[in-house]
């Protein structure tokens, strides 16, 4: 707790605090466009606005006259021991944000002891990434492409490059209705700012032979819908690799069981930000299901709207093992680089840590939903 208790009297920095001034920072500093499909959701938002308001359902009840001078955060998740139960969430297109793009982002997370989850639409390639940082913990978040053995050829890339698991995100076999992308006639789905692992794929390289912008975009398009996609076709990707494999994107029970049944190794309890299906359920209120039906089989983990140390506490007691932040760190990147994300981690951390301890908590695993109240 240390750190903690040196901090106080000290003046900021300069650098934003609170989670909406960092996002306000970075809507100071980038275009309309990149900062849109950043913030946004699909649809009326429905989504992104109750992955907030779930956690103000849910009031924390402390415990007092405990001895929490020793807090410690923490967690093992598939065999990685991580310093706290946060891990950085796939975000594709970094270089949008800032010029580190996923360098910065990988850096910050290997120097914080947490994972980095490089999407598939990454501007630095997985190769770029894994070997900025190659003591620190990646996953590779998996987007399914139509083309098995363009699928196949990245997971073993990932695996070679030294990623610890593949993440198979199964919320986006289409692209949500992104209006405000719409009305700022932008998307990077149309520039070439994700096609790193593309481009430099042996795979891919054969299915546009010619190589120009045009056919690269058109061909990376057609990839990455894959509407017709089932759990059939996980099974091709269970039989590529023996890294973990996490789906992410489940928020039905019943898909939660039939992950688990087919045998992969983690479920990732996400709407994609609000991103994807817009009026689908908030992640927080989602979870409670998942976990009585998964029932302590494989780890679960919960992404969407997580912004400070009271949102991880209140997962962790509705049943998470750990929790994915993605736009609190992108706002960091945009602002500071990898200087700016180890801030938010950082902040982050000493508010969890203080959570804990105020709450009555010296680890992870005593936190249940005993300590919460529902509103
Ligand atoms: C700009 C942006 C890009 C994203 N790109 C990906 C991606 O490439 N792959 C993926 O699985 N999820 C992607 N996501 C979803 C995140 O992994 C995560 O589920 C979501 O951001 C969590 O919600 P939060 O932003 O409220 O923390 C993206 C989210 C944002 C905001
Ligand atoms: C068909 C899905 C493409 C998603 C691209 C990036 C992403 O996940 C997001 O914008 O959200």
């Amino acid at each position: 707790m240390g750190n903690v208790f040196t901090r106080i009297g000290e003046q900021t920095d300069g650098y934003p605090l609170f989670a909406e001034e960092w996002e306000e920072k970075a809507k100071e500093i980038l275009p309309a466009g990149p900062f849109g499909f950043l913030q946004s959701g699909a649809g009326d938002e429905m989504t992104l606005g109750q992955n907030r308001e779930a956690f103000r359902g849910y009031d924390i009840l402390p415990r007092v006259l405990r001895d929490v001078s020793d807090v410690e955060l923490n967690v093992e998740l598939l065999g990685q021991t991580l310093s706290m139960p946060v891990l950085l969430a796939p975000v594709g297109y970094q270089g949008i944000f800032h010029q580190e793009m996923e360098i910065g982002s990988m850096k910050a997370a290997a120097e914080a002891g947490i994972p980095f989850a490089a999407s598939t639409v990454t501007t630095a390639s997985l190769e770029e990434i894994a070997t900025a940082a190659p003591k620190g913990v990646k996953w590779f978040q998996l987007y399914w492409s139509n083309n098995h053995a363009l699928t196949a050829s990245m997971v073993t890339r990932a695996e070679r490059a030294g990623y610890q698991a593949i993440v198979v995100t199964v919320d986006t076999g289409l692209l949500g209705w992104r209006k405000r992308d719409y009305r700022n006639g932008y998307s990077p789905l149309k520039l070439l700012e994700g096609a790193a692992n593309y481009v430099q794929d042996p795979v891919f390289r054969e299915m546009v032979p010619d190589y120009s912008e045009v056919h690269i975009r058109e061909a990376i398009l057609e990839s990455i819908h894959h509407p017709n996609l089932t759990w059939d076709d996980l099974l091709f990707l269970r039989e590529q690799t023996s890294l973990p494999i996490v789906v992410k994107g489940i928020l039905h029970p019943a898909d939660a069981k039939q992950a688990v049944d087919l045998g992969f190794d983690a479920i990732v309890v996400s709407n994609h930000g609000g991103r994807q299906l817009d009026g689908a359920a908030a992640s927080l209120r989602a979870l409670p299901a998942v976990v009585e039906q998964v029932d302590g089989a494989v780890p679960v983990l919960m992404d969407g709207g997580i912004r400070c140390g009271a949102d991880v506490f209140k997962a962790i007691a509705m049943g998470a093992d750990s929790v994915l932040i993605g736009r609190p760190y992108v706002y960091g990147l945009t602002v500071g680089g990898q200087a700016g994300v180890r801030r938010v981690i950082e902040d982050l951390r000493t508010e969890l840590q203080l959570t804990y301890a105020l709450a009555g908590v010296t680890q992870t695993k005593e936190i249940n939903k005993a300590y919460l109240l529902k509103r």
